[in-house]
């Protein structure tokens, strides 16, 4: 627990409205007790910790001065947003962050009133504050809309692609850049220059003090505005924003509640739009770990807030993530085409790895997935070895260049499929439950999945060797089992899966790491005297159809098991079974995949639990399918 300050104001903080009035002084100690509140429970549950560190003051000061709910307030990817909870009424839940039933780590709209649209994605932000400003003014409504996006979120298309759009439109909209020069990494690209160049421009904040002084509430075409446009076209010859029709006021301060209030006051009374307010802030202000740390406690553990030090436990095995990063690196010391991009998220991908050792052939693109991809396509056009690695969440934001510059023109870029399956504490936004699916669907894709990370490790090596199509290959967040990574890693023959156990029953038929949930299921089985045969499929595509049809014939059960969304592996397995008829001969055949819904956050293992992909589900549906055998015996055992 922090050194909480006496007479705690935010006591009596239980909605925005409890900030109206409040004099400036008591919401600068406000702001100074919501920094210690959120540095407190993170130090308690993990969580975001950085970003949300750097907007508390714009939050006080966007709730001091607006009206939410009936103004809304939306927050590009949500992360940042402790300190909105923390004053709308969701302070006594925070300690319930980001575990089973307690609080979203991000916006959510079924969680709150004050939380209008959900987030988690980056760089939505703009399209759907545009799309409430328009709901707003076709209903005759006149409430206003704020967007805070930051300086990463902004080096997607789609904030670019949502600009465009409200520029012209000219409604009532507006928009704060948080710009802290940070994503997750430091941030890269000529829009990360360009705002370090507004921030730095010291002539501009002189005339900028002056034009502030002049600006009046009396709306933008004031003389004021108009002397306004004038310096600061000649300081900047206009901003980026300006040009995309937006009125832009800043750069401004983010943290010193003197100047945010005032202008954000002004702002509502201009009652016209687009408006971008520039605010500099720091990722991590106030809690001197945060601010000295590299990546500024983007993503903590708990911690001592003492002592800064995140409490992890020494991983049994290493990450999945890692394992890839190694080996793509060692590959490519023997192979000058083999090259990496990541879309922000160099050290979640372990990108950073490959980046140490290769720094020319390892590119970091930014929020920026679809770019991603089809400029891994040109690369692969000309003769490289791209590796994509794109978290599965995330390549979706990605799917129409995979489709269109990628599968269609039948290039070898590798996909490096992070995060697949269900990921625990970032919730549905984040599950990896449908890349099986749409990346299966396409023809020409190899689609692998790592049962472990021995399995990975071959998997990097095979994709490197596929220079005729597309590849992907995808593996879970978190640690490894703790295999053996076998020093000479030998490549797997395309299209073929494997089996581990030899049965004439039963069949398990696994795509991924569940593998190693069936083989615990095959011991509760064989304990009843059943015979399971336990396989690793290896490939989802091309399906290993020989053995596939081999099980199908051997067994009267078949069960397939994904950690992905109906549509995927099963349907695969399903299909080809039905195409040779397979299934006329009275196969019993139970697809095992996540269920058809969005699961809610919680840890991985109560969310596969909860998905009924666990070794005494598989169990137990291998015996509702064959008829005979003991559901009770095996849920004795799965509790011993
Ligand atoms: C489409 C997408 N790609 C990647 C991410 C992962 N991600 C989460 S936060 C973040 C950095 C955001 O930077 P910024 O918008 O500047 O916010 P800050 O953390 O600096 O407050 C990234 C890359 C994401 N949420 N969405
Ligand atoms: C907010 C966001 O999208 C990222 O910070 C994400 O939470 C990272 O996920 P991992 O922790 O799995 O890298
Ligand atoms: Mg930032």
């Amino acid at each position: 627990m922090t050194e909480l300050s006496p007479n705690r104001l935010l006591d009596a903080i239980n909605s925005p409205d409890d900030l109206k009035g409040r004099s400036r002084a008591e919401l600068k100690q406000i702001a100074q007790e919501v920094r210690e509140e959120v540095i407190d429970v993170v130090s308690v549950t993990g969580g975001h910790l950085g970003s949300g560190l750097g907007v508390v003051e714009l939050t006080v000061a966007i709730h001091a001065v607006f009206d939410a709910p009936d103004d809304k307030l939306i927050f590009d990817v949500g992360h940042q947003c402790y300190p909105h909870k923390i004053l709308t009424g969701r302070r006594d839940q925070m300690r319930t962050l980001r575990q089973g039933g307690g609080l979203s780590g991000f916006t959510k709209r079924d969680e709150s009133e004050y939380d209008p649209f959900g987030a988690a994605h980056a760089s939505t932000s703009i399209s759907a504050g545009f799309g409430f400003a328009k709901a707003r003014d076709l209903q005759g409504k006149d409430n206003d809309v704020i967007c805070v996006i930051g300086d990463g979120a902004m080096t997607a298309g789609m904030a670019y692609e949502a600009m465009n759009n409200a520029g012209a439109d000219k409604s009532r909209l507006i928009v704060i850049l948080n710009d802290n020069d940070m994503s997750i990494a430091p941030p890269v690209g000529a829009m990360s220059n360009y705002l370090s160049k507004l921030v730095s421009s010291r002539p501009y904040r002189g005339l900028r003090k002056i034009a502030k002084k002049m600006v009046s509430p009396m709306g933008l075409e004031s003389p004021a505005r108009r002397a306004e446009e004038y310096l600061r076209g000649f300081a900047m010859g206009g901003t980026l924003f300006e040009e995309l029709g937006f009125y832009y006021i800043g750069p401004i301060d983010g943290h010193d509640l003197d100047t945010l209030i005032p202008i954000l006051e002004n702002v509502k009374a201009m009652r016209e739009g687009p408006i971008l307010i520039h605010a500099v802030t720091q990722k991590g202000k106030g809690y001197t770990h945060a601010e000295n740390s590299a990546d500024k406690y983007h993503g903590v553990s708990k911690f001592s807030v003492i002592t800064g030090e995140q409490a992890k436990a020494k991983p049994k095995a290493p990450a999945y993530q890692k394992v890839f990063g190694q080996t793509l690196t060692k590959l490519a010391e023997s192979d000058p085409k083999i090259c990496t991009i990541t879309a922000a998220m160099p050290s979640g991908t372990s990108t950073d790895i490959f980046e140490k050792s290769f720094p020319e052939r390892s590119f970091d693109v930014g929020i920026a997935e679809q770019h991603a991809v089809t400029f891994a396509a040109g690369l692969a056009a000309d003769g490289m070895r791209p590796f994509c690695a794109i978290y599965s969440t995330f390549l979706q934001r990605g799917y129409d260049q995979v489709v269109h510059d990628v599968a269609i023109q039948r290039l070898p870029v590798r996909f490096a499929i992070d995060r697949a399956g269900l990921v625990g504490a970032d919730g549905p936004t984040h599950a990896g439950s449908f890349d099986i699916g749409f990346m299966g669907a396409l023809p020409g894709m190899v689609c692998m999945a790592a049962a472990d990370e021995a399995e990975l490790a071959r998997m990097v090596l095979t994709a490197a060797q596929i220079d005729d199509r597309p590849s992907a290959f995808r593996y879970p967040r978190g640690e490894g089992t703790g295999i053996a990574i076998p020093d000479l890693l030998l490549p797997l023959e395309i299209g073929k899966g494997r089996v581990l156990r030899e049965g004439t029953t039963i069949a398990l038929l696994s795509y991924g790491t569940r593998l190693q949930e069936a083989l615990k299921a095959a011991e509760m089985l064989s304990a009843q005297g059943l015979s399971v045969t336990v396989a690793d499929a290896r490939f989802a595509k091309p399906l290993d159809t020989e053995l596939v049809e081999r099980l199908a014939k051997n067994h009267e059960v078949l069960i397939t098991l994904e950690e992905g969304a109906t549509g995927g592996f099963g349907s695969f397995v399903l299909e080809h079974l039905a195409r040779v008829g397979a299934l006329d001969r009275g196969l019993r055949i139970r697809p095992m995949t996540l269920p058809d819904e969005f699961q809610n956050h919680d840890t991985p293992d109560a969310m596969y639990e909860a998905a009924g992909l666990t070794a005494r589900h598989i169990a137990a549906r291998a015996i509702e399918a064959l008829g005979r055998g003991d559901i009770a015996e095996i849920d004795r055992l799965a509790r011993a």
